[in-house]
């Protein structure tokens, strides 16, 4: 991961254009007066609802946004409205397109660290991470733009100076529906590729984290994107059920759990719509004893706590060979230890709160049944009660857990890294890919005939050699097995969100056979 330096930012000297959103916000501060739904080019009230949410900041708890959730009337607006968008973002040449994704990427740039606090102020993650989601952002909308001019079919020559050619062409209006772990970054990681292809998307952030999509789309449309190209509706479950039922929607691309990513799948296949589902995962990471061994340490940390580790593709398995065991524990408890944990909006924190108190309880109950589970298991539990009810945090490094325990099957998507032992490579990779999950895993190793081996018998999309957490636009993301399919970023995004037209001509008169 690219380190960021904290730039100041010129845009906060203009106070009369992003007055409720500078980094001059503590935490405690921020309180959302906007609407937050999106359509044809403004924020708007939704014309129905079905119930009201309430977003947090996690580190205070206090509620930032009271927000209704749009009902079928309003999931039916933004998508008309997102249809009359593609009828003009069709037409548009490639080149055209990527004027204003890069118009837009620029503008996030210039406005990174406004966009960093509010991701900061409504998920949790230090400031410090937030910037880096900011830049991979940024960066996933240039990389589209640069792809979006050469999108090309093929020619192929027929007998007789007949011929064919293929069109790659955008599919309609595609749904974006996102997790709460990377709110900015999912809803780029979509929309880029989406947009690109010539597409138009309505968006549906989690109710839990409501705030910065909208920005999103107020850059879209002040990068010249046409009124209605990217939309934002909130809600829960059953917005999200209107948009994957509606006839007109003509793509899904969902981020989230494997329960609702089954559900969402059931409900395009009664359109035949096709679907993207990145899902969740219970990934392995190897860490042989020929590895560099600080760099195997430093590897498990980034693989287990960044964004107080509710991150997909962690690595919370972690496999290491019995010589190093014990070393490997001693440093990574250490490590793990001097991890600053508080306020996310402070320069020096690495770890902010869980995104509510519900995911608290449901990672404490995770350890506190490890702990019933092995009897002389070495817990490292740092535990710190801020004075905020949702500003606490528990990071536990747990030793020598065993592959049937509830902690190493599950996912628990918070602090928790569950150390295995192992012996041999054949044994590690058989307990490695014993999981229904598929969405990541990574290596490490000196060797790199085994590294490259073991990274091909892994059963998993994403797989790491001497690092884990990476996620460079340039390389496709995506799951095997029950974590999902489809792929996000990468050049093959584009196959997800266009559909192949042939095109047969015929140069010669017509033979008929009747
Ligand atoms: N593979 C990836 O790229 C990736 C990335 C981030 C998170 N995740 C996974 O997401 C999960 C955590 O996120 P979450 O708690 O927000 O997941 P979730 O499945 O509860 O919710 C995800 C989204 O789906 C919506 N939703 C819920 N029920 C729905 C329904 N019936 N129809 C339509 N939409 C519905 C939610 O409102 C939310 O916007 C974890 O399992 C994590 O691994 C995966
Ligand atoms: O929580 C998931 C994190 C993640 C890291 N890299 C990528 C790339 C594409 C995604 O859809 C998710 C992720």
């Amino acid at each position: 991961m690219k380190l960021l330096r904290a730039a100041p930012i010129i845009r906060f000297l203009i106070p009369k254009l992003h007055q409720t959103m500078s980094r001059s916000l503590s935490t405690g501060v921020f309180q959302n007066s906007q609407p937050l739904n999106y359509r044809a080019g403004g924020r708007v009230q939704p014309v129905d609802s079905v119930g009201q949410e309430q977003a947090y900041e996690p580190s205070t708890g206090r509620v930032i946004a009271t927000f209704a959730c749009s009902g079928e009337k309003e999931v039916n607006e933004a998508i008309q409205s997102a249809k009359t968008a593609f009828k003009i973002w069709r037409q548009k040449s490639g080149m055209e397109r990527s004027r204003v994704l890069l118009e837009a990427a620029r503008i996030i740039r210039e406005r990174s660290e406004e966009l960093a606090t509010m991701e900061t102020i409504n998920n949790g993650k230090s400031i410090f991470e937030a910037r880096v989601d900011i830049e991979i952002s940024w960066q996933t909308l240039e990389y589209y733009a640069g792809l979006a001019g050469s999108m090309a079919g093929q020619h192929v020559q027929l007998p007789g100076g007949s011929f064919g050619y293929t069109r790659r062409e955008p599919l309609g209006v595609c749904v974006g529906i996102g997790a709460w772990n990377y709110p900015f970054q999912i809803a780029c990681w979509k929309s880029g590729p989406a947009l690109a292809c010539g597409n138009a998307m309505v968006y549906k952030p989690s109710p839990f984290t409501p705030i910065t999509v909208v920005l999103l789309a107020e850059i879209f449309t002040e990068a010249g994107a046409p009124p209605g190209l990217f939309n934002v509706v909130q809600g829960a479950a059953a917005t999200g059920e209107f948009l994957c039922k509606h006839a007109e929607v003509a793509k899904i691309s969902f981020t989230g759990s494997v329960p609702t990513g089954s559900k969402i799948m059931e409900m395009a296949s009664k359109g035949i719509k096709p679907v993207t589902l990145e899902l969740g995962g219970k990934s392995p990471l190897i860490i042989f004893s020929d590895s560099n061994f600080d760099n195997a340490v430093n590897g498990a940390l980034m693989a287990n706590f960044l964004t107080q580790g509710q991150v997909c593709c962690n690595g919370t398995r972690v496999f290491v060979q019995r010589d190093i065991l014990q070393k490997f524990t001693e440093e990574v408890v250490k490590k793990v230890a001097k991890i600053k944990i508080g306020d996310p909006l402070l320069e020096d924190t690495r770890m902010g709160p869980l995104i509510n108190r519900p995911q608290l309880e449901k990672v404490l109950a995770f350890v506190k049944g490890a702990k019933e589970q092995v009897s002389c298991l070495a817990v490292k539990m740092v535990k710190r009660n801020q004075t905020a009810a949702h500003h606490e945090v528990s990071l536990s490094p747990i030793g020598e857990c065993r592959d049937d325990m509830t902690c190493v099957k599950e996912e628990i998507f918070g602090p928790v890294m569950s150390i295995l032992p192992f012996d041999t490579e054949e044994e590690v990779l058989e307990r490695a890919n014993n999981t229904t999950y598929g969405l990541a895993a990574g290596v490490f190793s000196r060797d790199i005939q085994r590294a490259h081996r073991v990274a091909a018998g892994l059963q998993a999309g994403m797989c790491f050699i001497n690092n884990y957490n990476v996620s460079p636009v340039e390389l496709p993301f995506g799951g095997y097995k029950k974590s999902g399919f489809g792929r996000e970023n990468g050049q093959v995004a584009i196959e997800y969100y266009s559909q192949l037209k042939t095109v047969c001509v015929e140069m010669g008169n017509v033979e008929s056979v009747f």
